[in-house]
């Protein structure tokens, strides 16, 4: 697997939030490299700078220092243009999973179709509708989000973010308002779309029932990643 050109490569990567004499720095000398397929779950305490570095890798900040590589391409220096067009690439699944209340399920996820490509509307639904099976919602694909339970509606959010079969999925906290079950299912679900699509994870968690999916873990400590290695729980 590691022959293969990352999907993420991360070189001396520093950040700082504020200015002047309230200038902090956050991220400290991050080294990290993500390849196609793989599942890695990211760990850590509270504040410890996951998710400033997610949002880095997602282009939904710019990077202030040192290098991030996207698909080979140099994200450092990049346009506010150029960051949109890195976005399509990637699929978001965040805990406050902003499904828009005012369309269906299968209307979420076919925004997400009609916005990246430009195919018809009726292959936009047939995919909308393959995805939210593929996620066991075939029996919702019609149900306002207010109308589901947490687990539902994340499993929504998850087909939304793999219709467009994006190469890189990010996932901040996927299972954080869910219980045990629905959490498990969220993730397994993820795990085994991500596997027939060779779509590679990067998921954010504190929920240490999840770690077993992943194939990598990493953790960060003070804005220092302390830990990089394979996996060594036993893969149910
Ligand atoms: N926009 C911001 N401006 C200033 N400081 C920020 C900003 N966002 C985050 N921080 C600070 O940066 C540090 C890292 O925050 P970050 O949200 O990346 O941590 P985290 O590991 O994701 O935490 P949590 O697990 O609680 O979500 C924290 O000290 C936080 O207070």
């Amino acid at each position: 697997m590691n022959k293969q050109e990352p999907v993420i490569a991360i070189k001396n990567l520093n950040h700082y939030y504020g200015k002047g004499a309230l200038r902090k720095q956050i991220l400290f000398d991050i080294n990290l490299e993500i390849y196609p397929g793989e599942i890695v779950i990211m760990t850590g305490p509270s504040g410890s700078g996951k998710t400033t570095l997610l949002s880095l890798i997602g282009g939904l900040r710019s990077v202030q220092e040192g290098s991030l590589k996207f698909l080979g391409e140099e994200v450092f220096g990049v346009n506010q243009n150029k960051l949109v067009q890195m976005r399509r690439n990637i699929g978001y699944i965040f805990q406050a999973h902003n499904l828009l209340g005012f369309l269906t399920a299968k209307q979420n996820v076919q925004m997400a179709v009609e916005l990246s490509d430009r195919i018809s509307q009726a292959e936009a639904m047939a995919k909308s509708e393959m995805m939210l099976r593929a996620v066991g919602l075939e029996e919702r694909i019609n149900y306002y989000p207010d109308n589901l339970s947490g687990g539902q509606k994340q499993r929504i959010a998850i087909a939304r973010a793999l219709v467009n079969r994006p190469p890189l999925v990010l996932a901040d906290e996927p299972t954080a308002a869910l219980d045990k079950q629905s959490g498990r299912d969220v993730v397994e679900i993820m795990q085994s779309l991500a596997k027939n699509q060779g779509t590679t994870i990067l998921l954010v968690t504190h929920d240490n029932r999840i770690l077993d999916i992943a194939d990598r873990i990493i953790q960060m400590e003070d804005g220092l990643l302390t830990r990089n290695s394979s996996n060594t729980v036993i893969q149910s």
